[in-house]
């Protein structure tokens, strides 16, 4: 692969398929993150992100195409061998924990990548430090309780910290603002903002411009790859690709948000937060 060496890049993907039960998912995607960057993945509904996520984070294999993660070629490595490398909060992950799994375990476990609490022990300082990224995404309260009870909002930000307790390379969030109260998503992105000098390299789905972190300067932008067929057919979609990967400011465009939506859009960006409305 071209661009980046790897000791300067943290992923790579190199015409990457994706293909389930005889549909293709995800088609040609080349993507390029340099270890530190804090990136954007954004597309439309159904367009293939959490799939495009699932490879990044090693939890699904292309059907054709190269994945370097951290420097290791996915199929070519044990993934178990470097999976405590990469922090992952996503709703598929939520699923993956007993119901009565302590919100504090859920956060500390992250050190042993170990999803359920067992055998395995921690020292007071990493509860301490798990208590202080609940403390920083207000749910302290949430300690002693149930996982399984918790509403949708308190379960992200619970995942959100496990992500950032790992001692993680590469950070990926799928929606981490998903289901959160306005007070609640403030608090979410003023923490990932905080994050934008960290050395981690993080990478955010986000389907809402205004959930835009500071600090987060480089976007992928998915759409559905075009194909020699004038006519889209909704019953079959084309499958979704990377159309535009770099920075923010030349990403976010009226014009190609219009064009992925497939209605005329104005977009902000007014003290550092993006948004984005219809035209009316
Ligand atoms: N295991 C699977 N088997 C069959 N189809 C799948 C599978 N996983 C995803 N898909 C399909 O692949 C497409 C992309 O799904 P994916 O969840 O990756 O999209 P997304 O961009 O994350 O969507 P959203 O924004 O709605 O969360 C969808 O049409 C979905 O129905």
């Amino acid at each position: 692969m071209e661009g980046l060496d790897c000791e300067t890049r943290a992923l790579a993907m190199h015409n990457v398929h994706l293909r389930r039960y005889g549909r293709v998912i995800v088609d040609d995607v080349n993507l390029e993150i340099g270890r530190g960057e804090k990136w954007i993945l954004f597309g439309p509904n159904g367009i293939g992100k959490s799939s495009l996520i699932s490879m990044m984070s090693t939890r699904a294999f292309p059907t054709s195409g190269d994945i370097d993660v951290l420097g290791r070629r996915l199929g070519k490595v044990d993934v178990f061998s470097y999976r405590h490398l990469i922090g992952l909060s996503s709703a598929e992950l939520s699923r993956a924990f007993p119901p009565f799994e302590d919100p504090l375990d859920v956060v500390v476990t992250a050190l042993s990548a170990t999803t359920g609490r067992w055998k395995d022990t921690y020292t007071s300082d990493e509860y301490a430090r798990a208590r202080r990224l609940m403390e920083d995404f207000g749910i302290a309260y949430l300690a002693g309780k149930q996982f399984g009870r918790l509403s949708e909002g308190e379960r992200t930000r619970t995942l959100i910290c496990r992500a950032l307790m790992a001692q993680s390379e590469l950070l990926i969030l799928d929606e981490p603002t998903t289901g959160l109260d306005l007070g609640a998503r403030e608090i979410t992105i003023r923490a990932l903002s905080s994050l934008h000098d960290d050395p981690r390299t993080i990478i955010v789905v986000t389907h809402h411009l205004e959930e835009i972190p500071q600090g987060f300067d480089h976007i992928a932008i998915m759409g559905r790859q075009s194909t020699v067929t004038s006519q889209p057919d909704p019953a079959d979609p084309a499958p979704g690709t990377i159309e535009y990967a770099g920075d923010l400011e030349h990403g976010l465009t009226a014009e190609r948000l219009s064009r992925l939506f497939g209605m005329p859009l104005d977009v902000h960006h007014i003290d550092d937060r993006w948004s984005a409305f219809a035209r009316i």
